[in-house]
């Protein structure tokens, strides 16, 4: 069963008189454990379909399925509530309290779930800090560390939650090219050992190329379904024009 089914959505904004239309008849789903890019110029429709995969706008038009639950006709409090047990979000810029330390700031979304003991969260935050390589900067408060080690600590906490799915909003945009590419390789990495499902967007080729499967929005409509197969992508539904520079991706 898919993680996220998104059918036949659709989302209209009101920007004075004027009605923008965002996302246009969209269809998708996102099989569990895919290392996913969002992938279009600018002003396409990748962040309004990411927040509404995310459950923090909802469509004009159609439905959307996480995990199994039709998210249409819940309240805001069942949404928050599905949110903070199924998905983790990672900014552009990284979104961490600047009076909290890492590791404060890992702990954060954990004191939301009072089934968890305070050992509990403390042996989290730990391990989900071991794990992006910070465990020596937890006292650390954000403005104390790299952008690149923000980052880490933004995919830390995206995760202590036990998150189902990990949506990032264009993770490299406030990156230099090489922390960008490794905090995506730090991804992918996690996607691959703990199954997590993550769906990220991006403009920039090199990181659309990391991933193993690519849809390709533009003025807020899919125009190409990808998968990697062997190395090479393959399109299904490709109907972007052919004079598009680097087809291959
Ligand atoms: N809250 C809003 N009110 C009005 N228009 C909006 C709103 N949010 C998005 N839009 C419009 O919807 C379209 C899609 O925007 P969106 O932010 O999803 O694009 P994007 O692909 O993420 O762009 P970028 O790469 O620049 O972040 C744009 O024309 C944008 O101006």
């Amino acid at each position: 069963m898919p993680i996220v089914q998104v059918e036949h959505v659709s989302k209209r904004f009101l920007l004075g008189d004027q009605l923008v239309q965002a996302l246009e008849d969209v269809t998708l789903s996102i099989e569990p454990g895919v290392f996913l890019a969002i992938a279009g110029p600018s002003g396409s429709g990748k962040s309004t379909l990411l927040n509404i995969i995310g459950c923090i706008d909802t469509p004009s038009a159609g439905r959307v399925v996480i995990d199994g639950h039709d998210v249409s006709d819940r309240t805001p409090d069942q949404l928050a509530d599905l949110r903070a047990r199924t998905i983790g979000f990672i900014f552009q810029t990284f979104n961490l309290l600047p009076v909290l330390s890492a590791e404060e700031n890992v702990e954060y979304p954990l004191l939301q779930m009072p089934e968890l003991s305070k050992k509990e969260r403390a042996e989290r935050v730990r391990h989900y800090l071991g794990m992006v390589g910070l465990s020596k900067y937890a006292d650390h408060r954000p403005n104390q560390l790299s952008g690149g080690q923000r980052q880490r600590v933004a995919i830390a906490r995206a995760l202590a939650t036990h998150s189902k799915i990990v949506l990032a909003d264009e993770p490299t945009a406030n990156l230099d090219s090489k922390t960008g590419s490794s905090i995506l390789k730090l991804m992918r990495d996690i996607n691959r050992q703990s199954g997590t499902t993550f769906v990220f967007s991006t403009h920039d080729r090199k990181v659309m190329n990391m991933a193993d499967r690519l849809v390709r929005i533009a003025d807020g409509q899919i125009t190409a379904l990808g998968m990697k197969a062997e190395g090479r992508w393959v399109f299904v539904q490709d109907r972007r024009p052919r004079d598009e520079e680097d087809p291959e991706i």
